[in-house]
């Protein structure tokens, strides 16, 4: 579904971010992208939402070269893939009903779909009964989790989360875990870059390991490190 063939990203400051990166992302995969901090995770996820562009070497979704596509249709392409931050970005102004129906009048969809497919998707991330709240009114648990409803009200095939876990504590994490799970058995891929070295442990799915732009680990059923597998 997702290909990197020799992905390079140097930024203006002739920074190489990212080097010689080969990856293929298979259809409802589950992934952790791991890394210390300036490995290069976040740049790798900004050229998949094609927020910027390699500077050497072709990202393909479903056979899509993505580096080619035209600004005016990349909303287009990015309605494939719904997209989770450490820091929430809800729209302040708006309940949780509506942040989460804001996603779909985006794409088109009429007022009789939003009314069935938002209570559902807030009934999955298990926030019925704060429909009506705005964001500040919410902890950052509640928060993340309209996050996610908004990510995956369109149906995408995709979903990447940055440090989606990032701000929350380890009970917290564990919730939006679930549900990030939960959406991955449906048939969602997750793509998620993370520290956290307790859930990577604990889910034992596929990690690649970035250091210093360069991938040095790709493991089916990895931990957060080689030297700390689970016994
Ligand atoms: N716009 C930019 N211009 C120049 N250098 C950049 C830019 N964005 C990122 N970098 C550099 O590229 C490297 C990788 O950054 P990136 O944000 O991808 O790392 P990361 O692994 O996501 O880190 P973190 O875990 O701290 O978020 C860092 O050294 C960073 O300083």
């Amino acid at each position: 579904m997702i290909e990197f063939n020799n992905v390079t990203k140097v930024y203006k400051n002739e920074f190489t971010a990212v080097k010689n990166i080969n990856l293929k992302i298979e259809k409802g995969e589950f992934l952790f992208i791991v890394g210390k901090s300036g490995a290069g995770k976040s740049t790798l996820i900004k050229l998949l939402l094609r927020e910027i562009n390699p500077t050497e070497g072709i990202i393909t979704y479903n056979n899509q070269n993505i580096t080619k596509i035209r600004k005016r249709n990349i909303a287009e392409y990015r309605r494939n893939i719904g997209f989770i931050f450490q820091d929430y970005r809800l729209l302040p102004k708006l309940t949780v009903y509506e942040n989460v129906a804001f996603a779909m009048e985006m794409i088109c969809c009429n007022a009789k779909n939003i009314r069935r497919e938002v209570p559902l998707v807030l009934s999955m991330v298990g926030l019925s009964d704060k429909a009506k709240y705005y964001p500040d009114e919410l902890s950052g648990g509640e928060q993340q989790r309209v996050a996610i409803a908004r990510a995956v009200i369109n149906k995408p095939e995709t979903i990447i989360a940055d440090e989606p876990t990032g701000n929350l504590d380890q009970e917290t994490s564990k919730e939006i875990m679930k549900i990030l799970t939960e959406i991955n058995k449906r048939g969602t891929a997750v793509i998620m870059a993370t520290h956290d070295r307790e859930i990577i442990n604990q889910y034992q799915k596929r990690v690649i390991e970035l250091k210093q732009g360069v991938i040095i680990r790709d493991m089916k059923t990895g931990g957060y490190s080689n030297d700390n597998k689970k016994a």
